[in-house]
């Protein structure tokens, strides 16, 4: 936690919809005037896309079928961490970017499966902003969430969190549904062990769930819409959180706990808007009196 430099970390599995998440984000930051500097969980990967290959097939041969991307020593989450301790002590650090295609290759010359070079943050930012997989870890080696100061859950229920990766990775990537699906399997163990104990750390849940059938994820034909969709938002302190003001300004939402409410699919990005601009408004305006 730091008063003077405020860290945002969003966190969620792939295809979850933490990028989707971050263009929310990117409009409050801009309607509000607060620079943010931005980072993605997938530069802090340990293996560029050979090495990361050649990784597996050598734990595969000795018997460890449970390595993956969302695996802790798949990615360097102690370099993470350094940067998160020297944002908020001092505002600066440093981060790159995964080259996942073609597209990405041209916005940052370097090839697919690759790295571009490390590049130190712009100075004078209000804030750092996160968005992948690791973003609340704790585990024996690291403490991601205690250097965050504002901890978000994306986490669609999985199948619908499967049927968004396997569109994603098709359309945007050219992967096959078998291969997406093979990447789900070998990635099981981690979710269950690496992904999923951070949303216990993060401050807000969004967990969309879709209210059309989807129970065989790895034939659907779209991914569900807003319309055809609940989002459950869940506080983890809820002390503070105005309630029947939410309630009031998003139609259609209710409680379902003293700390959850429930909203329409569509009305995601104005609850967004809501909960955060108020928070972001604290966060920023506490770093400049510090
Ligand atoms: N609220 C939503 N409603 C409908 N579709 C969504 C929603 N959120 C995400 N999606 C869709 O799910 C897919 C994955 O979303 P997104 O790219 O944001 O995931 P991600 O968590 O950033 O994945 P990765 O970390 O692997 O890049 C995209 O096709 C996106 O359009
Ligand atoms: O979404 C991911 C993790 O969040 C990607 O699978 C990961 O970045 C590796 O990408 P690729 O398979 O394209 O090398």
């Amino acid at each position: 936690m730091s008063k003077k430099h405020p860290i945002i970390s969003v966190t969620g599995s792939s295809g979850a919809g933490t990028s989707t998440v971050k263009g929310t984000f990117d409009q409050i930051f801009r309607r509000e005037g607060v620079t943010a500097v931005s980072i993605e969980g997938d530069a802090f990967h340990r293996y560029n896309r050979a090495d990361m290959k050649a990784e597996l097939e050598r734990r595969y041969a000795s018997g460890d079928h449970t390595f993956s991307h969302f695996s802790y020593e798949a990615n360097v989450l102690d370099e993470l961490e350094r940067v998160f301790r020297e944002y908020g002590e001092t505002g600066g650090g440093r981060t790159r970017h995964y080259v996942h295609d073609e597209d990405e290759a041209a916005r940052y010359g370097a090839p697919p499966g690759t790295f571009t070079d490390w590049a130190a943050f712009e100075d004078g930012s209000d804030l750092l902003f996160y968005e992948g997989l690791h973003g609340a870890v704790v585990n024996g080696e690291v403490n991601l969430a205690k250097h965050a100061d504002l901890k978000i859950g994306v986490v669609p229920v999985v199948n619908l969190e499967w049927i968004q990766k396997i569109h994603r990775d098709k359309a945007s990537r050219g992967y096959t549904t078998e291969a997406v699906t093979d990447v789900i399997l070998r990635r099981m163990h981690a979710y269950v062990h690496c992904i999923t104990p951070q949303f216990t750390e993060t401050d807000i849940n969004f967990q969309r769930v879709p209210v059309v059938d989807t129970s065989n994820p790895f034939i659907a034909r779209w991914i569900p819409t807003a319309d055809e969709s609940l989002v459950v938002i869940r506080f983890k302190n809820p002390r503070g959180i105005d309630f029947p003001y939410l309630t009031q300004m998003i139609e259609g939402s209710w409680m379902s706990r003293a700390n959850s409410i429930v909203i329409p699919g569509g009305k995601m990005d104005l609850a967004m808007q809501l909960i955060f601009t108020p928070m972001i408004e604290r966060l920023v305006s506490q770093s400049k009196r510090a």
